[in-house]
């Protein structure tokens, strides 16, 4: 079972580790995925309104037999339809989910929404209605804050990004942003060194670290169990998936592997921003459509 968890600025806490529907999953029918991840003692879930598979996650609720106040279920708002409202999308999710509430609602992608503003202020009011625990943002840079943030009542409490070595360099600004204004930053693509960009300067800083923490608790390492470290050091929840139990094990193992020596993560830092690899390229609006490549999301 993982235990533990962070605390966001509204007092409400956050598992550290999430299991994600939104890359080997998306689109997918994903119950049977979900009812292992749960099975195994991941008690996150990280889905969202354009991944197409909030029921199959509502199915795997159901059936798991874990009390829905023992699992913590975050969606995202993806685009509201013409007529309809923010609320009247949560509605719909929580629908497919089958739960009365959601424990984070994420605006998905700053950049579908000219009126960023007037929907947080609709967040705000989800969060005081109840249908969501906590509120926040994904994919959110400076400025899109800064648009919320001044008038804001309640603050996000996460902005989801992509949080790795590779775009470490790229994303201190916004990660010192974040901290001055108590927003938890939560990782997706964390293992991207290992998996989308594997052969990179870091392979070999990975795997001697990992060999000196094997070496010193008796039980093997992985460089991606380092990667999650790295991110559980900083506080950051580590946003991640598969559909292999051994992986779910390999991720949960984490919680009781020692934090690395300051030279470690020096290390670390300084090897990924050698290089800049970003991979989920944001989706933006072009001449009125959505223009996003979906092969980003899935791996090679
Ligand atoms: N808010 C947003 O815009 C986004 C949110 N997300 C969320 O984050 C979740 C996780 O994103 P990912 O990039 O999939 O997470 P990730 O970077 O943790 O990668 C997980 C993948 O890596 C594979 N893997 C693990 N260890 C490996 C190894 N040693 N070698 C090779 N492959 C290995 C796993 O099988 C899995 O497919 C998504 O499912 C989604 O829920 C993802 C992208 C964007
Ligand atoms: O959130 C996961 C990846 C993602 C971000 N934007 C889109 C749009 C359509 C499918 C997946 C995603």
């Amino acid at each position: 079972m993982s235990r533990l968890s962070f605390t966001l600025n509204d007092s409400n806490k956050i598992p550290w580790l999430a299991f994600g529907t939104g890359t080997a999953l998306y689109t997918k029918e994903a119950k049977k995925e979900v009812i292992q991840a749960i099975s195994h003692g991941i008690t996150h879930l990280d889905g969202a309104q354009v991944y197409g598979n909030e029921a199959s996650i509502g199915d795997a609720i159901a059936e798991s037999g874990v009390p829905r106040s023992s699992l913590f279920v975050t969606t995202k708002l993806w685009d509201v339809p013409a007529g309809k409202t923010v609320r009247d999308t949560l509605v719909e999710s929580l629908r497919k989910l089958k739960v009365d509430y959601v424990d984070l609602f994420l605006i998905h992608n700053p950049q579908l929404h000219p009126d960023l503003k007037s929907v947080w202020k609709q967040l705000e009011e989800l969060k005081k209605e109840g249908l969501s625990k906590s509120i926040g943002v994904s994919n959110f840079r400076i400025k899109d804050l800064e648009v919320i943030l001044p008038g804001a009542e309640i603050l996000p409490s996460v902005n989801q990004i992509e949080y790795h070595p590779y775009v470490f360099k790229a994303s201190k600004p916004l990660i010192d942003f974040l901290k001055k204004h108590t927003i938890v930053p939560t990782s997706y693509g964390g293992l991207t060194p290992v998996n989308r960009f594997k052969g990179g300067p870091l392979d070999p800083v990975l795997e001697k670290i990992a060999k000196r923490l094997g070496e010193t608790r008796g039980k093997p390492v992985t460089s991606g169990q380092v990667l999650q470290v790295w991110l559980r050091q900083q506080g950051v929840p580590a946003i991640t998936t598969t559909s292999k139990a051994e992986r779910l094990l390999e991720y949960l193992d984490v919680e009781t592997i020692p934090d690395l020596t300051s030279e470690e993560v020096k290390e670390i830092e300084e090897t990924g921003s050698e290089v800049h690899h970003r991979v989920f390229v944001r989706t933006s609006r072009s001449d009125s459509r959505l223009v996003t490549n979906l092969n980003c999301y899935v791996h090679r």
